[in-house]
């Protein structure tokens, strides 16, 4: 699979990314030392934590007082565990694996371990949840009736950490895993302070949340009202793509708590005579790193200046960038509280999502995917990810006309159909999900038993957030697979190196349904299909080519025709394609696969990939 060169090149790649890690959290501890204050690393009162915090010397108190808060369990020791049942991939023998590999992560994990020692600190172990009872933390009768009804006992980790902080009206940056309960994080205080000030509909609005998605946004939304069923408070939202007539008259009648997306937030800020949000109190960002990459920034700097200065604020999200450290420092006021639950974890994903990747060579990717979607169909929930809106739409037709009963969410569609689909696949036992990035972040879909990312994530922590739609909660369990083609191999050694534990599964061509002929006659044969399958094509590769990771993901290494084969074209159709014919060239693989005539510079424009 690799030779010397690779494994060289892989090993200072993993090294350099470590460092890059390791000087990237010390600028932010560093930065955040500034603004910290010295109590917030005795957050959970437990007597050895104090005893190790006690003996690091006085200089390394002051500045790392915004440390991240670990959990109470010592750190498991994990095991390996084997991916069964994919029928038409099998796990590879652990003896497959290179010798050089296991090194590899043992003396990364040796590190780590030297210097969580070092740190005196203790690390989190993988448990999700706390032993504090939503009864400890001495919330008003009507909260905690709501909250049993959920039929929840125990605080989880993030919960047990930020919702005191956040009732005490501390500023908190608060990080944790997918699927570990950060929505009550943020909203049980948000509630709590809004009772605790007998907030009334002619106070306007008193919380705000920021979601980056509409779906999202509408999740949050109705927890909220849950949340609030034996409150008096109002809660709205007010989300891009839905009537902003009827949200008006919402937002003037008076909206306690509201829940938005960006764009439209900044709309009734600006034009909505009658909203009234100059009595804020309290402003949260969910999934703030997403916030940031969508191209919100600006809409989010414009937000934050209208918005009253004297509020409380939070940012939460399961990964964190630099960005949302840079919007810490300009929206959290000091002294602020960084909790990051999951800082020494051996693994970044949950315990029970069992992590697999095959490698498939590109031209049987659509066999591959239809054979794995017709075994699992009416027996399994799906959530298929594509890199391209024009993709999902095309995957979606065609399942249709193959009798695999299928969903699709991604951009493009109206609100309404996408919300009723959204609404359809969580109550759904079973069924397919095909959809774009736009699902990948926030949704807590009950019960997904596989996450398939049939295209590949661009990072890491794409590919982190998508498999988090499963898994999901205490002792939940669940599987994603990541099909990878041979000249993508590389991506494996980023997730490793990102604590991502993943095992490869073989790619049993004889277990795929022969259904290659039959496909290509279809979409041949069916104007509308063959052209939607052409600007899938298009886009997909359009896509590829505006990979972050070219080293991975090298437009220039594709087989045009191999490509082509995916999308159910027995030659390259004839479309224009717009590739940056700059980017990155493999020493090792032949290049110019493609028909560089008919391209065209893709002019350094970021293509929208979903
Ligand atoms: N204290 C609790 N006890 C049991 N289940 C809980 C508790 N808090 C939240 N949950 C459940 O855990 C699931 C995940 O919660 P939530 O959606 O808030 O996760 P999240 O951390 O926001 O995930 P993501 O990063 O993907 O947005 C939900 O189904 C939620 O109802």
């Amino acid at each position: 699979m690799a030779d010397v060169d690779v494994d060289l090149d892989m090993e200072q790649q993993k090294k350099s990314r470590k460092r890059e890690r390791d000087e990237a959290k010390k600028k932010i501890l560093k930065k955040l030392a500034i603004k910290q204050e010295k109590e917030s690393i005795l957050i959970h009162d437990e007597p050895n934590k104090k005893k190790k915090l006690k003996q690091r010397g006085d200089d390394e108190e002051k500045e790392a007082a915004v440390t991240a808060v670990s959990n109470d369990e010592e750190p498991k020791k994990k095991k390996k565990k084997k991916n069964k049942d994919v029928n038409i991939v099998k796990s590879k023998e652990e003896e497959d694996n290179s010798l050089e590999e296991e090194e590899e992560d043992n003396s990364l994990e040796e590190e780590e371990e030297e210097e969580e020692e070092e740190k005196g600190e203790e690390t989190s172990g993988d448990g999700m949840m706390s032993s504090k009872t939503f009864e400890s933390l001495g919330l008003s009768d009507k909260t905690l009736k709501s909250i049993k009804e959920f039929g929840f006992k125990f605080l989880t980790e993030i919960q047990a950490k930020a919702i005191p902080r956040l009732m005490e009206g501390k500023d908190v940056l608060g990080a944790a895993r997918t699927g570990s309960g950060k929505t009550l994080a943020f909203l049980i205080p948000a509630i709590e302070l809004l009772y605790n000030v007998s907030f009334s509909p002619r106070n306007g609005t008193g919380v705000i949340i920021i979601c980056p998605t509409r779906e999202l946004a509408i999740q949050s939304f109705l927890v909220a009202k849950d949340l609030l069923k034996y409150h008096s408070q109002t809660v709205g939202k007010v989300i891009g793509g839905e009537n902003r007539k009827k949200e008006t008259e919402i937002l003037v009648k008076g909206v306690n708590l509201l829940v938005a997306t960006p764009g439209r937030l900044l709309d009734h800020l600006q034009n909505t005579n009658g909203f009234v949000f100059k009595n804020l109190k309290y402003l949260v960002m969910d999934e703030a790193d997403r916030i940031l990459e969508q191209n919100f920034e600006e809409d989010l700097k414009k937000i934050i200046k209208l918005l009253p200065k004297t509020r409380q604020t939070s940012l939460f999200s399961a990964t964190q960038t630099s960005q949302v450290e840079d919007l810490a420092l300009v929206s959290l006021k000091e002294p602020f509280v960084y909790i990051d639950v999951d800082e020494g974890r051996k693994e970044v994903t949950n315990e029970g999502l069992e992590q697999g990747y095959c490698v498939v060579p590109t031209a049987k990717r659509l066999i591959f995917l239809v054979s794995f979607l017709k075994r699992f169909l009416g027996k399994k929930k799906i959530m298929v990810f594509f890199s391209t809106c024009k993709s999902t739409k095309f995957h979606a037709e065609l399942c249709r006309y193959i009798k695999i009963d299928c969903l699709e969410i991604r951009r493009g569609m109206d609100q309404t159909k996408r919300s009723s689909i959204f609404f359809q696949f969580n109550k759904a036992e079973t069924g397919i999900l095909l959809c774009t990035d736009v699902a990948s972040r926030g949704l807590d879909i009950p019960h997904v038993d596989w996450i398939v990312q049939y295209d590949p994530p661009e990072d890491a922590k794409t590919y982190i957030h998508r498999v988090g739609r499963t898994a999901r909660g205490e002792g939940a369990k669940g599987k994603a697979l990541l099909v990878l083609t041979p000249n993508e191999l590389q991506f494996i050694q980023h997730l490793k190196a990102e604590k991502i534990p993943i095992e490869e599964h073989e790619f049993e061509e004889d277990k795929l349904l022969n259904v290659k002929s039959f496909l290509e006659n279809l979409i041949n044969d069916n104007d509308a299909l063959k052209e939607s399958a052409k600007e899938a094509y298009k886009t997909y590769i359009a896509g590829y080519d505006s990979q972050k990771m070219k080293n991975v993901f090298d437009v220039h290494r594709l087989d045009i025709k191999d490509v082509a084969a995916t999308f159910g074209f027995s030659d390259p159709p004839n479309v224009a394609l717009k590739i940056d014919r700059g980017g990155y060239k493999s020493k090792r693989e032949p290049v110019n696969k493609f028909n560089r005539g008919r391209g065209g510079r893709a002019g350094g424009k970021k293509y929208e990939r979903y």
